[in-house]
């Protein structure tokens, strides 16, 4: 292992799968920064997510998701989640590579309900059921690809899934 500062783990897995609520639990249970890349895209670009797809549309998103996934692998200590979207470049993918990346594991049913109508998600605005099904079932290899550790999300509390993770790191450093 180089010394070069790389996150403990990286969350991946589809929207609603609890990327964000997971990684805040999980990165205080260990101490240390927690970091999501749409947080950073939306502090760069100064406006919320559904609004860069408005005014710039979705191409232009993955543009800035490439640089925040890039800068974010190089320079967070902490856990970092990805957006759902971020595994389709093929770019981040690589860079991905070498890293313990966790893939939070969400069934169609559990992941339509938490996204509920998809407030705050613009590939979810119409159709939330009928749009998770088609990205999950486009990126699921993806997700498989990328990861390193499965986890099962299903049924299960945050907090639960955050101490699983959190043993699983124990025992796979
Ligand atoms: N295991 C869980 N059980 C029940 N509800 C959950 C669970 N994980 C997350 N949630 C709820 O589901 C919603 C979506 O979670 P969250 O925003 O963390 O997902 P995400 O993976 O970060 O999504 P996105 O890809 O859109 O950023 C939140 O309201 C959160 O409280
Ligand atoms: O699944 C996706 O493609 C997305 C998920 C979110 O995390 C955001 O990155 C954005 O809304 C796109
Ligand atoms: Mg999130």
């Amino acid at each position: 292992m180089t010394g070069r500062t790389r996150p403990v783990c990286v969350l991946v897995g589809a929207p609603g799968s609890g990327k964000t609520t997971i990684g805040e639990i999980l990165a205080k249970t260990l101490g240390v920064e927690f970091r999501d890349t749409d947080a950073d895209i939306e502090r760069l670009a100064g406006k919320p997510i559904p609004e860069i797809f408005i005014d710039e549309g979705e191409a232009h998103f993955r543009t800035l998701e490439r640089a925040a996934v890039a800068a974010a692998l190089a320079s967070c200590s902490g856990v970092l989640a990805l957006g759902g979207g971020a595994v389709l470049a093929e770019e981040n993918r690589a860079a991905l590579v070498g890293h313990r990346v966790v893939h939070l594991d969400v069934g169609l049913s559990d992941a339509v309900k938490r996204v509920g109508l998809g407030v705050g998600r613009p590939l979810l605005a119409i159709n939330p059921r009928a749009t998770l099904k088609h990205l999950m079932d486009q990126r699921r290899p993806l997700y498989a690809e990328v990861a390193t550790l499965t986890v099962h999300t299903d049924g299960r509390t945050p907090e639960e899934i955050a101490a699983e993770i959190a043993q699983l790191l124990r025992t796979d450093s």
